[in-house]
């Protein structure tokens, strides 16, 4: 049984993690254009219909001029701690400004194909308070496509300070986790995977071939 049956549970706040270093790319990866716009723009038109409200964490702002009414904030731990620091930021966001919202959904700002219907069924998924919901396609997490419920706030925070590495996958491993699936894109010239992200420039010129192919499937 969904939680949604047994708890209200609101629509989670969207978070777009933006504030990498973007280092394989040479310049930060949310201000590179694709398809005439933006990266992150891209990403941001994605999730607004699934979420209520969204926000972008980003330690530089690049990219973000043309997104007005879209706040910004920058990580709440110093250090480039890696994508969890971007989570734990967005909670304590959340907590501030969306404080009914239990849960917040994270993207990565590198992803412009991510699935439509995301974060409904990252949702339906949750049967237990505490729960975190994570996306998977072709048998393989991808661990920052999560909801992650804003009691855990605190707990991220001083895993944060005192884990050695930081890796997403471990402080997901520390928890329920509810595994949904999402399956391939059925395009014209085949399957891509819809968690395809752009880290490379030629990463950047495979997504400008798929983006027409992607919109068809779309329309
Ligand atoms: N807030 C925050 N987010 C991060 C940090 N490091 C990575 N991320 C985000 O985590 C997601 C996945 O990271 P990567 O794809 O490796 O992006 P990146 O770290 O900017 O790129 P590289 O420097 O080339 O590894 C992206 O959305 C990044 O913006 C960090 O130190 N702080
Ligand atoms: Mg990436």
């Amino acid at each position: 049984m969904s939680v949604s049956a047994i708890l209200p549970v609101h629509l989670p706040r969207g978070v777009v993690l933006a504030g990498g270093r973007s280092f394989r790319m040479g310049s930060d990866k949310a201000a590179v254009m694709l398809g005439g716009k933006p990266l992150v723009h891209h990403v941001i038109e994605r999730l607004a219909p699934q979420t209520d409200g969204l926000s972008v964490n980003s330690n530089t702002a690049t990219g973000l001029e043309f997104a007005p009414g879209v706040p910004v904030f920058a990580d709440t731990v110093p250090g480039h701690a890696g994508p969890m620091a971007g989570v734990l930021s967005g909670m304590r966001h959340a907590e501030r400004h969306l404080p009914v919202a239990s849960h917040i959904a994270t993207v990565p700002t590198d992803t412009p194909f991510f699935p439509l219907n995301l974060v409904s069924r990252l949702q339906a998924a949750i049967t237990q308070p505490g729960q975190i919901a994570v996306a998977y396609s072709a048998g393989v997490m991808h661990p920052v496509f999560a909801l992650w419920p804003v009691a855990l706030a605190d707990e991220l925070e001083h895993w944060l300070l005192t884990d050695e590495k930081r890796r997403v996958r471990g402080f997901i491993e520390r928890h329920p986790v509810a595994e949904v699936d999402f399956p391939v894109v059925e395009t014209a010239e085949g399957p891509i995977d819809p968690f395809f992200n752009i880290n490379t420039p030629g990463d950047l010129e495979t997504a400008e071939h798929w983006l027409p192919l992607i919109e068809e499937t779309e329309r």
